[in-house]
């Protein structure tokens, strides 16, 4: 650590960390569980973006396999490349779509790398037992097909049958080299990608769209803490985006099953208290020709609003969610509409990095007099205000993936289904504390994830055993204790 923090820029800590992970992986890791906080930003969001951005200069060592269309008909045996066979996590991107960076291309692949080195150390899954893969298909960025660093293939992205053939040659390859049960994580797909390939082999993998559904579980989870403490049910909320892309009616969708649910009227009627933003305005049923699938569901009856300081001022949401990818798109006028409808505008900025977040910490208490419940998907830090700390929470979906693929790794579970999403949100939710909350919280801290992925993987597996999904039998008795003795912990060994 000391001489990690010598480094005052964030892209050479980032690679010092990776050549730790190389060197001494033991190391990193005890590094990254004792000092989460500190070092999260910079393994995974702000950082990784960055090191996304500049990968083909920074390059040192593949970190994980990288698989092109000229690989087609034979990605099993590129597969077989991989030194590790028991493989329990896959995560995979094509790089369209990173963070809030556009198309990257295969420097995408500091994603899967990443939140892989968060399955191990907020998760507890075996390093070796992980798997970073890139689909090289192309990039659509000219300036990565100019760059004399790229990395990939320098064409422009294989869409339709051909990138079909190749995704589907994948997943067929995956499960028969490490079986059925092996989890694949979507991670930063375009979203005209996303949605079919998980609703395509939802049916047939053990499959999971960190964007779409492990977002809407840790915001699900924000959303129950905030109004334990604030009061009110989540059917009394209105609810805003801006963004109606994965993350945005990914997050829509599974509020609206947990309204559905609690409140027992039928989804497409909790759905009503749910509106949505896109670039071109409030989605309304008169837009319904030209709307791409998923965002049908949310097509209410309205007159068209352009504006979202409009849709605000019309809609009077009490949370309002950021999920464009777009920075500073929560202007003055936007917060402070927020503020003059709301004692306690609850409002969460989850784009990333730090430069796409919708507004910083310091905009939110500012604009809002210091009301707003402010959440971020980038960490911001504490802000003084008129004599108050506030402290910004991080809505990233870091909270739940790692305790969800233990929870679905130790059940041998075979499918993902939305009510593990639901059970992890609670488990999330349960471990915010009146304290946390004080402070401006809504989530809980880092530096207890280990405990709190434990919890959410055991109400994952719970739910997995109810739902007869999982394949690991007898049930373990107590299975909290069970995650935390699954649980990989960076110790030497002892050769005496
Ligand atoms: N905090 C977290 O845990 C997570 C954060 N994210 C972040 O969320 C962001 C979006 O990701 P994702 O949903 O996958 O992306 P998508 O591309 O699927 O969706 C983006 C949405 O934002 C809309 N949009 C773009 N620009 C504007 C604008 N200026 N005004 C209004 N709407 C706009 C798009 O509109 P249109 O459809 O019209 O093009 C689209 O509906 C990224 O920055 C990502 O990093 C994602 C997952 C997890
Ligand atoms: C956090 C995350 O998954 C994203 O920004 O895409
Ligand atoms: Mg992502």
């Amino acid at each position: 650590m000391h001489s990690l923090r010598k480094y005052q820029v964030p892209l050479q800590k980032y690679m010092a960390m990776m050549d730790l992970q190389e060197t001494n992986e033991r190391l990193f890791y005890k590094l990254l569980i004792d000092h989460v906080e500190e070092l999260l930003p910079v393994v995974y969001t702000p950082t990784v973006g960055e090191a996304c951005q500049k990968y083909g200069s920074i390059f040192r060592r593949p970190q994980g396999l990288f698989i092109s269309l000229k690989e087609k008909g034979k990605i099993l045996e590129v597969l077989k490349n991989w030194p590790q066979r028991n493989i329990q996590v896959i995560v995979v991107t094509d790089g369209e779509r990173i963070l809030g960076l556009g198309d990257l291309g295969c420097q995408g692949m500091g994603i899967p790398v990443g939140k892989l080195s968060l399955y191990t150390a907020l998760g507890g899954v075996r390093p070796s037992a992980c798997l970073p893969v890139t689909i090289d298909v192309g990039t659509n960025n000219e300036n990565l097909l100019k760059d004399e660093f790229y990395i990939g293939l320098r064409q422009r992205r294989a869409t339709g049958e051909e990138y079909d053939e190749l995704l589907h040659e994948f997943m067929s390859a995956v499960k028969q080299i490490f079986g059925e049960k092996v989890l694949i994580q979507f991670e930063d797909f375009a979203n005209h990608n996303a949605f079919e390939l998980l609703e395509k082999y939802g049916t047939t993998h053990l499959v999971f769209n960190d964007d779409i559904q492990g977002t809407a579980s840790v915001v699900l989870a924000g959303l129950i803490a905030a109004l334990k403490f604030v009061g009110g049910t989540l059917a009394d909320q209105r609810f805003l985006f801006l963004g109606a892309g994965e993350a945005g009616t990914g997050i829509a969708e599974l509020m609206a099953l947990e309204i559905s649910k609690q409140t027992n009227v039928p989804v497409e009627e909790a759905r009503k208290k749910i509106w949505l933003v896109d670039s071109k305005g409030l989605i309304v049923n008169s837009r319904w020709e030209s709307l791409q699938q998923f965002k049908k569901p949310w097509a209410h009856v309205h007159e068209p609003i352009n504006e979202l300081v409009d849709a605000v001022k019309v809609i009077k949401p009490t949370v309002l969610i950021g999920t464009s990818g777009v920075g500073s798109t929560f202007t003055e006028d936007v917060v402070e509409a927020m503020a003059a409808l709301n004692e306690k505008p609850i409002i969460l900025s989850l784009s990333n990095p730090t430069s796409q977040s919708e507004c910083t910490a310091e905009e939110a208490y500012k604009w809002s007099q210091g009301r707003a419940i402010f959440a971020s998907g980038s960490p911001f830090a504490p802000v003084e205000y008129k004599g108050k700390t506030l402290v910004p929470g991080q809505a990233n979906n870091a909270y739940i993936f790692p305790g969800l693929g233990l929870g679905l790794i130790m059940s041998g579970a075979i499918r993902v289904h939305n009510d593990m999403l639901l059970a992890a949100s609670e488990a999330l939710a349960a471990q915010v504390t009146r304290e946390n909350f004080d402070k401006g919280l809504i989530f809980p801290p880092f530096t207890d994830i280990r405990k709190i992925s434990a919890q959410i993987a055991a109400d994952v597996a719970a739910k997995a055993y109810e739902l007869g999904l999982a394949t690991r039998l007898p049930q373990p008795k107590d299975l909290v204790k069970y995650a935390e003795s699954c649980m990989y912990s960076p110790t030497y060994r002892s050769y005496r």
